[in-house]
């Protein structure tokens, strides 16, 4: 299988600190990576290369086939790379529909003129969350009125949409209860079952043992192994993690 993420030999340092040494994983088409690490390890640093935040001072980072230049957010989103960020970065005085449309509103035009289509972009709001079977009371109700899953539940939809080929998400239930944290992982299955290639940041095991394909373990700015899923264990994961196992 040809990887939709090919990162390779990726360095990159903030002042004296080496975030990212010579790491090199793969994110499989139609799979739900999950990637792993203590406080520090460097998670973060790599998604936000692939999501146009930082660039990597060396190695490179193949998508789709192409290396990656991107010089902002906004460039990983055109090649079809969406975050879930943990703030989720909606507007809370927005709808639902407001927020999913976000930047990317639908306009009818009349001559030079732009007019903003309402009812086009509710109705595809309704479709979007329908097919993600997000739970959600009306897509015209303003984010601030929504729980912690259904905001949760919102941002992953925007970024299920638009054609999107990977979604990232950053600890997307590590503010949510028992009941809301299983419909997001139902979400997260739901988006892999679409096609989409999911990249997962999470402390918890158990549901990256639950939900993952492929785990890949960093520890001090390296990336010290990569398993299936399948063919591992939580022990295995966290000596992998701590350096009592070596890669
Ligand atoms: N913008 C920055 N400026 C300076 N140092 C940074 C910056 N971002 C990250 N670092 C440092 O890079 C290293 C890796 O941090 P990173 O946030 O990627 O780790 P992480 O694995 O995501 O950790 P956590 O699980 O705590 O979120 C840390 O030493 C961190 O302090």
């Amino acid at each position: 299988m040809t990887a939709l993420v090919d990162v390779k030999d990726v360095n990159l340092a903030f002042g004296s600190v080496q975030a990212l040494r010579d790491v090199s994983l793969q994110v499989q088409p139609g799979e739900i990576t999950a990637l792993v690490g203590d406080n520090g390890a460097g998670k973060s640093t790599l998604v936000r290369c692939l999501s146009g935040i930082h660039r990597p001072d060396g190695g490179e980072i193949v998508f789709d086939g192409t290396p990656i230049d991107f010089h902002s957010p906004e460039d990983a989103r055109k090649a079809g790379i969406e975050t879930v960020h943990q703030n989720l970065a909606l507007v809370e005085d927005l709808t639902v529909w407001q927020n999913l449309f976000l930047n990317r509103e639908l306009v009818h035009s009349f001559g030079p003129f732009g007019v903003l289509n309402r009812p086009a972009m509710k109705r595809e709001a309704q479709r979007m969350v329908s097919a993600l079977a997000v739970n959600v009371p009306d897509v015209a109700s303003k984010v601030r009125r929504l729980s912690g899953g259904q905001r949760q539940a919102v941002s992953i939809c925007r970024a299920a949409s638009f054609s999107s080929k990977l979604v990232i998400m950053d600890e997307p239930t590590a503010a949510l209860g028992v009941q809301e944290t299983a419909r997001v992982e139902d979400l997260i299955k739901g988006l892999r079952d679409e096609g989409h290639a999911v990249l997962l940041i999470s402390h918890n095991f158990a549901q990256v043992l639950k939900l993952s394909d492929q785990v890949w373990v960093m520890r001090s700015g390296r990336c010290v192994g990569g398993r299936r899923t399948e063919a591992t264990t939580g022990e295995e994961i966290v000596a992998l993690i701590t350096g009592a196992l070596a890669a």
